[in-house]
């Protein structure tokens, strides 16, 4: 026999041997699940259970789950190979999960290879929950999201901003078009790692230009690896064909990278190497006096049992998690809002119309008005309810099974618990002309759930852009004021249409669902200045 039959052979026996196994696998876990009320859902087939069904929906998740509502209701049980899956679809049932039984579901799924392999259970964001992770949270909350240590560096915000819309002038007055998504993305890059480590790699001499190449590969893969579905984490007797494939091999090769690129910050906050970056602005300061930050916050933390110092390990991963939740977010959420506006040339024009009477055309907006500004907080709301980056939050679970859901249903532990924030936020029965872009709908007071009750706080399960309880985001604040204060220099800077003539209702909508729901298209569109000269140096 030669050698590749051998394999050849080798290989199906294996195959088969998994296959056996997951049958006797299967057995036991559904005559142990069809003694307990389960939520309705489609039948499994044996060893995949629902997996096919999903990847019949294509890439696109969160539709294929809203088409499941539809049929079984908000809420559904699938079983994705071994693992128990639950998809809610209607706020009462967030509510049930999330608040309800909140304390029950602060936990996350058994990580998958990606998460395991990347980073480890000594993290926050994919922890599956214990006193690391309140730890860490608490540590965050009270040393980097904490509002007084945000307003310390209002100054360094205004001045990434002012260098973002000065670029934007100046490719306006070249006559070319704006690519927003890479405006975006660059400014929310210099703010967040500005804040975390006290760099920035956009706008830099050619000096940064390798380690900024550096930093998005390893982001940019890492964002890549979140959105491959793994198929040993649901049949694990096939963890065999993953590693045959090299996904360990590239997994472990990415990991060490994203080590090199975190212990050289490390080694430099350490050893008080780092260069720290100038930001110019018209009053030629720099923002080199800029408070502590969360690598300095990282370092000297204390260990959950308040024994010696946070491992490296931690502190790499808490780091790559906080790059990995934050860096985003915040530009996608914006460039979902410009696509909207600029697709809507009356509402768009609404909210200019805000901030010239609320800001005036002779100075540029500040953070002290963005509580004036109800309309712009109305078309955020409105971009958050249609386009919510995380369209499916992050996978919640329990230790222990949970009895009597809506009184009726019985959850197995270590379900996987989904909510499609997505579905919520287009369910008719909840939004009037649920697809229509319309803020004004959150200023209406006569509607049943109008603005000033749906306000992204806790008790308001209709819109969940950050999730809600115990997991939920806790960079709500800073993303939400870094959303407002682009969004606003944005629209109070320059008139926006798109290029070559195109008419605005053709603009391109579609989604592409991955780590984060981005517009498939990134958006390019033309800026023309409406300020004073000199409010643009
Ligand atoms: C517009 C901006 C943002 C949106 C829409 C957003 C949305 C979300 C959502 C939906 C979740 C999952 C909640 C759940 O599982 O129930 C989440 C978790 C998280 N977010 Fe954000 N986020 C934003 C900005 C940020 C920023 C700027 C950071 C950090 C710099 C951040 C850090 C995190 C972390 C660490 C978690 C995991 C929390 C945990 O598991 O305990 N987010 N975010």
């Amino acid at each position: 026999m030669s050698g590749l039959s051998a394999a050849l052979l080798l290989i199906s026996t294996a195959l088969l041997a998994s296959v056996v196994l997951h049958l006797v696998l299967n057995h036991v876990l559904l005559r142990k699940s069809s003694r307990m009320r389960l939520p309705p859902g489609p039948r499994p087939w044996p060893v995949v259970g629902n997996l096919l069904q999903l990847r019949q929906g294509g890439k696109s998740l969160h539709k294929t789950f809203a088409s499941l509502a539809q049929q079984y209701g908000p809420i559904v049980y699938l079983r994705l190979g071994s693992v128990h899956t639950v998809v809610v679809s209607s706020p009462t049932m967030a509510k049930e999960f999330l608040k309800t039984h909140d304390q029950e579901f602060q936990y996350r799924p058994k990580q998958g290879l990606v998460a395991e392999i990347l980073m480890g259970n000594n993290g926050m964001a994919m922890s599956t929950g214990g006193p690391l992770w309140r730890h860490l949270r608490r540590i965050c909350s009270t040393e980097f999201f904490a509002t007084k240590h945000l307003q310390s560096f209002e100054s360094m915000r205004s001045k990434e901003i002012n260098s973002t819309i000065n670029d934007i002038c100046m490719e306006s007055g070249e006559g070319k078009v704006v690519d927003l998504r890479f405006r975006l993305s660059s400014l929310s890059i210099n703010i967040l790692t500005h804040m975390m480590f006290k760099k920035r790699y956009f706008g830099v001499d050619k000096s940064r230009q390798n380690e900024l190449h550096y930093f998005k590969e390893v982001t940019e893969q890492v964002s890549h690896w979140f959105g491959v579905l793994i198929v040993s984490d649901y049949i694990p007797s096939l963890r065999w064909l993953v590693k045959l494939q090299g996904i360990h091999a590239s997994l472990h090769a990415l990991r060490d990278k994203k080590s090199q690129f975190i212990q050289k910050l490390i080694m430099e906050h350490k050893e008080n190497t780092i260069e720290v970056d100038q930001v110019q602005d018209s009053r030629n300061e720099n923002v080199a006096n800029t408070p502590k930050d969360f690598v300095d916050v990282l370092l000297s933390a204390p260990r959950e049992d308040g024994t010696g110092k946070l491992s490296e390990e931690t502190i790499e991963t808490v780091l790559l998690e906080m790059l990995t939740a934050g860096l985003e977010s915040s530009a996608l959420t914006v460039e979902w809002a410009m696509a909207e506006l600029i697709r809507n040339p009356m509402i768009m024009k609404r909210a200019q119309t805000e901030l010239e009477t609320m800001v005036g055309m002779n100075r540029i907006v500040e953070e002290s008005d963005l509580h004036k500004l109800t309309y712009l907080q109305a078309v955020i709301k409105e971009t958050f309810r249609l386009h919510p980056i995380g369209p499916l939050l992050v996978p919640h679970s329990s230790i222990n099974k949970v009895c009597g859901i809506m009184e009726r249903y019985d959850i197995p532990p270590h379900t996987s618990v989904i909510v499609n924030v997505w579905a919520i936020g287009r369910n008719p029965s909840t939004w009037e002309k649920p697809l229509e872009f319309n803020p004004e709908r959150f200023l209406q007071q006569q509607h049943p759930i109008v603005a000033e009750k749906v306000d992204m706080h806790e008790n308001n399960f209709e819109l969940l852009p950050f999730g809600s309880g115990r997991r939920a985001c806790p960079g709500q604040g800073l993303g939400t004021l870094v959303v407002q204060l682009v969004l606003a220099r944005l629209l109070h800077s320059f008139h926006w249409v798109l290029p070559n003539q195109q008419e605005p209702n053709t603009l391109d909508m579609s989604e592409e669902f991955g780590l984060a729901l981005s517009p498939a298209q990134p958006l390019h569109a033309k800026a023309y200045p409406k300020l004073l000269v000199h409010l643009y140096k």
